[in-house]
């Protein structure tokens, strides 16, 4: 999407009690935005969960769940928490809008409505919530490869290590190392082996697709998967889906003593399940001395316990 194009096309989910209200504002908007709506909290909830708005317009007085009950259930679902709420209200007190502000609305409108200042104050969030998207997905990707980055990744795992605890449910690991990547760069040249990494990255990504999978870079020639609710079998089958695809690929490899295109090398470990306060630190170094041992026995191949 260009930068120009920001303000345009959002998904706005309007929250009001009052129908003809959450007509108007579906009028006031339909012309540049996918428009929702909600007659209650309890619907809203509901809505953003399944439809996942950019923003939300919200009413403050509602019977039953109100908008700053609204804004304290978004604020706790780290699905939703992020959704920028703008409380839309009668209320015009100081007070009112300071305890809009504080209960993590962006922005206030009063009512009766003003079409062109909702026009541009749902221009003007939807901006600053689309640059923060992207801010947020760069600082979590590889700049070269584009699969997630070595900090996203600890993030994912110790997130995912406490959700597979939990819910007693197995967690593996596959470490992947490209093979003889520094004769690759010294016969090929330095962008040729980037290139090389994007290919093969591309392609393990396509090994692992489901929603809670995460490829990442952990180092230079080096990446680690992530396999959530997976147990030695599931991460097995993986890695040889892995181990086809980069056959598949057969980027040639002219200096390599062992293979004659670019292959890898991958150790698998799985926790089953994570024990609590077991260190997640000790599945990724268990990853890695299988890896060593598929190295160590003629490369091409996985390690498993
Ligand atoms: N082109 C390119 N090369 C990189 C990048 N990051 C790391 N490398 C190179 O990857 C190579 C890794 O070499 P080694 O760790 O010796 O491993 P290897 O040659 O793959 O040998 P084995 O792992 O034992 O099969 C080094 O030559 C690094 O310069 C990168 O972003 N681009």
């Amino acid at each position: 999407m260009s930068w120009t194009n920001l303000a345009r096309n959002g998904r706005i989910l309007v929250v009001d009690d009052a129908m003809e209200n959450v007509q108007i504002l579906h009028q006031a908007l339909r012309d540049e935005h996918e428009v929702l709506f909600a007659l209650s909290g309890d619907k809203a909830i509901e809505v953003a969960l399944a439809q996942q708005p950019d923003l939300i317009l919200l009413d403050a007085v509602m019977p039953g769940m109100d908008g700053y009950a609204v804004c304290a259930a978004l604020d706790a679902s780290p699905r939703l928490q992020d959704i920028p709420v703008i409380f839309v209200t009668a209320l015009s007190q100081p007070e009112d809008e300071t305890r809009a502000l504080e209960a993590g609305a962006v922005d206030f409108i009063s009512k009766p409505f003003n079409v062109a200042v909702v026009r541009a104050r749902v221009r003007s969030q939807l901006t600053i919530k689309r640059q923060a998207d992207a801010m947020r997905e760069l600082s979590m990707t590889d700049g070269l490869t584009g699969v997630a980055n070595r900090r996203h990744f600890n993030d994912r795992l110790e997130s995912e290590w406490r959700r597979c605890a939990r819910a007693n449910l197995p967690l593996s690991l596959i470490m992947i190392d490209i093979d003889h990547f520094k004769l690759y760069n010294d016969h090929y040249g330095h962008q040729a082996g980037d290139l090389c990494l994007q290919q093969i990255s591309a392609a393990m990504k396509r090994c692992a697709a489901r929603p809670q999978d995460l490829l990442a870079r952990y180092g230079g020639e080096e990446f680690i998967l992530l396999l959530p609710q997976e147990g030695p079998e599931g991460a097995e089958v993986v890695a040889q889906r892995i181990q086809e695809e980069v056959r598949k690929l057969a980027v040639l490899h002219a200096a390599s003593p062992t293979a004659a295109t670019v292959t890898i090398s991958m150790g698998l470990a799985t926790a089953m399940p994570p024990l609590d306060r077991q260190d997640a630190n000790a599945l990724i170094r268990n990853a890695d001395a299988h890896l060593y041992q598929a190295k160590q026995t003629g490369r091409n191949r996985y390690h498993r316990d």
